[in-house]
């Protein structure tokens, strides 16, 4: 699913108003319905609603909604508030309906005297501002916007929480911004959503689709994108009938260390539980007897080292190469790296400690082979980039990465983030909390190096690998609870979470 800004969604809409053609106010009313439908469904039918309107299309949404909600057993009070003396012309025109209908009672809100009394079983509507915010908010609206964020009731916020920009917040003050416990997003999530500074305002939040022009949606470009089950589906390949072990690669990670062979171990069984037709693992000496005994599936290569990396075997007979699980961050290892980067011209993820190396030998940076896959998480990537101010900055900068030393990087976390040597980023849907447990990135790493041994290019192999690792995570954390769901857990339902995909 494209992510668009919120000035493109406008072009969207009034594309649609042109070309399906259908009048605003019927495009406002197909928005209310959705909303309508969506609260019936979740709340019964005696629940009391107080709606919150401001003076633009939000607004009128959230009119439309109240008359919706009054010709049923549902209670609605509706606020308005007296923030500019026009309304937009279709909040008008619904607050008109709604006032001749005459079955709700619609009160003004012109100073902090008029807020009422919110009671803590009511559901509390945000039809304040939506997309059109044009400034942070201040004066009457973000004192309203305060006293809501003080009640307990619950609050559902229309299209977008008041106050909240669709894309860039780096200047807001997220303190001004409703906290919603829902937000219903029409037809696109905002790119906002995905940023983890704003899920307190956001809450849980959902696309209603309110069918807008399909055309326009295909035809606009975005470099945003929210990846779904169907867009990994169309670019796995085929296993063939006649297809034998060599067809699907033959991997080389180079993982592990002394203490820390855990990483290999996990790193190891991901990659084998994702297809890949052989794989040697790279190990200091003293992880021999661990690693043949625990994953007796792969080959091993020893270094001469009895606990570090510091050398890497012949690269010639390998179709891909993972590194960093827990390799450890010694001169000796940085020296092999440096001399990995020079020689590999077969795709390479690279995580963890390879990519903390890089962090503290900044120069490495521009000799990272072109088409690589790094997958950093946050502290990973700002040791790498620099900090950043916020996940927006942080967003930028890694697109601008991704371009610079043509480069697939995934940044982890919640709707981990996948750019490409084009500077597009696209986000991934699955994988909970539950994954926050140490190893997780090992077996992504195993999975990712995996793919791309079986000839995936390097962004369906970052794409295809975060999917598929998260929705293991999400099957794990269904059968084991989040709390109890461990990296070796992900590995376990990798043959789910694969057959899934393959349904
Ligand atoms: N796109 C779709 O698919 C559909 C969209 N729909 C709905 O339309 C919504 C977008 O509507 P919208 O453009 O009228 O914007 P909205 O936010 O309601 O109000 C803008 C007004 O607020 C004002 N204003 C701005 N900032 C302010 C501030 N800080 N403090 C005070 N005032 C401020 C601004 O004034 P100005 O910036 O000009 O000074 C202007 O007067 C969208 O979110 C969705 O709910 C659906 O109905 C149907 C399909
Ligand atoms: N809240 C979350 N939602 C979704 N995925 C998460 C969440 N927390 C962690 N993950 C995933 O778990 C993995 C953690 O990787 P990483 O931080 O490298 O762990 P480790 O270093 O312990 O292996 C990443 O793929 C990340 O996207
Ligand atoms: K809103």
């Amino acid at each position: 699913m494209k992510i668009f800004t919120s000035k493109q969604i406008a072009e969207i809409d009034a594309f649609t108003i042109a070309h399906e053609p259908i009048a605003s106010i019927d495009l406002m009313e197909r928005a209310a319905e959705q909303l309508f439908s969506w609260i019936k469904k979740r709340y019964s039918e005696e629940q009391s609603f107080q709606i919150f309107v401001g003076p633009g299309n939000n607004g009128g949404d959230g009119l439309a909604l109240a008359r919706l909600l009054s010709k049923t057993k549902f209670k609605v009070e509706v606020y308005l508030v007296k923030v500019s003396k026009n309304l937009s012309v279709d909040c008008q025109v619904n607050l008109d309906r709604l006032r001749s209908q005459n079955l709700v009672s619609i009160s003004e809100i012109s100073t902090s005297h008029d807020f009422p009394v919110i009671f803590d079983d009511s559901v509390d509507v945000d039809a304040l501002l939506g997309s059109g915010l044009s400034r942070p908010l201040d004066g009457l609206l973000k004192d309203l916007v305060l006293y809501l964020n003080t009640s307990k009731a619950e609050l559902v916020a229309i299209d977008i929480p008041s106050g909240l920009f669709g894309e860039d917040n780096s200047l807001n003050n997220l303190h001004h911004c409703v906290r919603a416990d829902y937000t219903l997003s029409f037809q696109f999530p905002k790119l906002s959503f995905l940023f983890p500074e704003n899920v307190d305002c956001v809450g849980n939040w959902q696309v209603l689709p309110i069918g807008l022009h399909s055309r326009i949606i295909d035809e606009m470009e975005s470099p945003y994108q929210l990846v779904d089950e169907n867009d990994i589906k169309k670019r796995l390949k085929k296993r063939g009938r006649f297809s034998h072990k060599g067809i699907y690669g033959h991997g080389l990670l180079i993982s592990g260390s002394y203490g820390k062979m855990g990483a290999a171990i996990l790193a190891s069984k991901a990659a084998l539980r994702s297809g890949i037709g052989l794989l040697s693992t790279h190990i200091p000496r003293l992880g021999y007897d661990i690693m043949q005994t625990a994953v007796p599936e792969s080959m091993v290569s020893i270094d001469r080292s009895d606990i570090i990396f510091t050398e890497y075997p012949d690269l010639e007979s390998f179709e891909a190469i993972g590194i960093g699980p827990g390799i450890d961050t010694k001169q000796n290892s940085f020296r092999a790296l440096e001399e990995l980067f020079e020689e590999c011209d077969k795709p390479l993820v690279l995580d963890a400690d390879a990519l903390n190396i890089m962090g503290q030998n900044p120069q490495l940076k521009d000799n990272l082979p072109k088409g690589c896959v790094l997958t950093p998480h946050v502290k990973e990537f700002e040791r790498l980039v620099g900090s950043c101010s916020d996940s927006f900055d942080r967003n930028m900068k890694q697109r601008d990465f991704s371009k610079k030393q043509s480069v697939v990087m995934v940044l982890k976390g919640a709707f981990s983030a996948i750019t490409d040597q084009n500077g597009r980023c696209y986000f991934n849907s699955t994988g909970n909390p539950g994954m926050a447990t140490a190893g997780s990135g090992d077996v992504l790493t195993g999975i990712i190096l995996s793919l791309l041994s079986q000839g995936y290019p390097s962004l369906d192999a970052a794409l295809i690998g975060v999917y598929v690792h998260g929705l293991a995570g999400d099957m794990a954390a269904d059968e084991l609870g989040q709390e109890a769901l461990i990296a070796g857990d992900l590995v376990e339902y990798l043959p789910k979470a694969w057959k899934k995909l393959r349904e």
